[in-house]
């Protein structure tokens, strides 16, 4: 295909995913470039994102089918092939607008278009099997309840064991199944622009679908916004994208007006902006990040939202400023981390390497213990992760805390559903409708 040739929005699926088996992209980026790259209308941007996500999310179970009906294992066929019939089968399975000639039809185009005229055969004939069997497809194979879960959800077994031993199998299963559902996006008002009732009105006039958040006061919950950043009110800053659970940490920081805030993994700004907003932008917020790239992200977030007292830095958060000690009201420390409480955004996040997630906590802990000494006395530390591993969450802090005598947990009174803890939490799709995530918030005594 010539890479002028304008691209239907199942080619830009098909673009996306290939980036993602070939050079490793997320494919959320991918997407964007691409659907933008293409000039592909709100329409065929959302079909392309929910065929791309679609693939992603039922990946494993996709590919257990393909290999009921192909003569060729899915992981020896060409990618190129592989992804047209993941593509195919996603539609035929999961999108009930899709006629299913219209998938197979589809996707033998697609594969003759992409230079494969003798793959054509085949992959009609395989997703002729999905027509015909799409209201009985295969059992899949008897084997453990993990085996079962891994394969039905798409999820890697080493993560459905983590989540078997943590939470039991009925919450483990409700866990993957909300993986792989669409979640509304739920976004902060921001008080300096606008209020919850005005941005309500002017979103709903510009035909998006918005509910107040059931239980989290000065955010709301949206659907149906196509591309959320052609919204004038996101481009005058009135909102800002942010989960309920991030929104819970910026508020376990406590961060009041004329603070001075230490923001030390601050990139994208999410939590920096939060804080701002409490503050009502008065005080002085210094956010930093590891990669210089990120500062001009959160910059231009600053920019947009009209917050006037973050400035941002490139630091890394493990190398000690001398001249920070003991100097921040707040410091926020929301690391890096294997984003397992994420997956239901960012679905590729479920087939990371673990072995590249078994080094985080060493830098976890490395974060946490510079950062503290930034803290003045009487001044707040909060440690967040979106991650609901013990070893990236409450094994850093507990062994920080037994190491640090001269801090202690504060205890923190949430609205319910997540309700009062005692120093930490971690919060779970399942129990709270949040993704999943931790928060620490302690304090350094006087
Ligand atoms: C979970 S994200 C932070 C999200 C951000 N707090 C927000 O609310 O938008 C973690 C960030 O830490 C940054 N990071 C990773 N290693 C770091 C380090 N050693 N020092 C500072 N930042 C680091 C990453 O670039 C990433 O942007």
């Amino acid at each position: 295909m010539s890479p002028r040739e304008k691209r239907s929005a199942r080619d830009v699926a098909l673009d996306a995913l290939m980036q993602v088996d070939k050079a490793n992209a997320w494919s959320d980026e991918a997407l964007r470039r691409l659907i933008a790259q293409n000039g592909l209308d709100s329409r065929d941007a959302a079909f392309a994102t929910r065929l791309c996500y679609g693939v992603m999310q039922n990946r494993m179970l996709l590919d257990y089918y393909i290999g009921c009906w192909c003569a060729q294992k899915p992981e020896r066929l060409e990618p190129v092939i592989r992804s047209i019939l993941r593509i195919g089968g996603y539609q035929i399975l999961f999108m009930d607008r899709v006629p299913h000639r219209a998938a197979v039809n589809e996707a033998v185009e697609m594969t003759r278009r992409h230079g494969r005229p003798k793959a054509a055969g085949m992959v009609n004939a395989v997703l002729r099997r999905f027509v015909e069997h799409w209201m009985d497809m295969p059992d899949l194979p008897k084997g453990s309840t993990a085996d079962y879960l891994s394969l039905q959800y798409s999820h890697p077994k080493w993560l459905v064991l983590r989540l078997l031993d943590l939470i039991g199998p009925d919450e483990t299963q409700e866990f993957l199944r909300l993986d792989n559902d669409a979640v509304p996006t739920c976004i902060q008002v921001n008080p300096l622009k606008t209020t919850a009732e005005d941005l309500e009105r002017e979103l709903r006039g510009d035909g998006v679908t918005v509910e107040p958040h059931p239980w989290l006061e000065g955010c709301l919950e949206i659907t149906g916004t196509g591309d959320l950043r052609s919204l004038p009110a996101f481009r005058e800053g009135r909102f800002l994208v942010q989960d309920a659970a991030a929104r819970l940490a910026a508020m376990a920081a406590s961060a009041a007006p004329g603070d001075r805030v230490l923001d030390v993994c601050a990139a994208p700004g999410g939590k920096s902006f939060s804080m701002a907003m409490d503050m009502g932008d008065r005080g002085q917020i210094l956010s930093c990040d590891v990669h210089p790239y990120k500062v001009k992200l959160i910059e231009s977030g600053a920019q947009r939202l009209g917050l006037t007292c973050i400035r941002a830095a490139a630091a890394d958060a493990r190398e000690k400023h001398a001249a920070w000690e003991g100097q921040a009201d707040v410091v926020m420390a929301d690391v890096p981390c294997s984003g397992l409480g994420i997956i239901r955004k960012k679905p590729d996040i479920r087939y990371k390497n673990p072995k590249e997630l078994a080094q985080l906590p060493l830098v976890q802990r490395a974060i946490l213990e510079n950062a503290s000494g930034y803290v003045r006395p009487g001044g707040t530390l909060v440690y967040s992760t979106c991650t609901v591993l013990p070893e990236e969450n409450e094994d850093v802090t507990g062994d920080f805390l037994d190491k640090h005598p001269e801090f202690e947990p504060v205890r923190t009174a949430f609205p319910l559903p997540v309700g009062p803890c005692p120093g930490q939490v971690t919060l779970w799709p399942q129990r709270h409708g949040t993704d999943g995530f931790y928060i620490c918030r302690m304090r350094r005594k006087d």
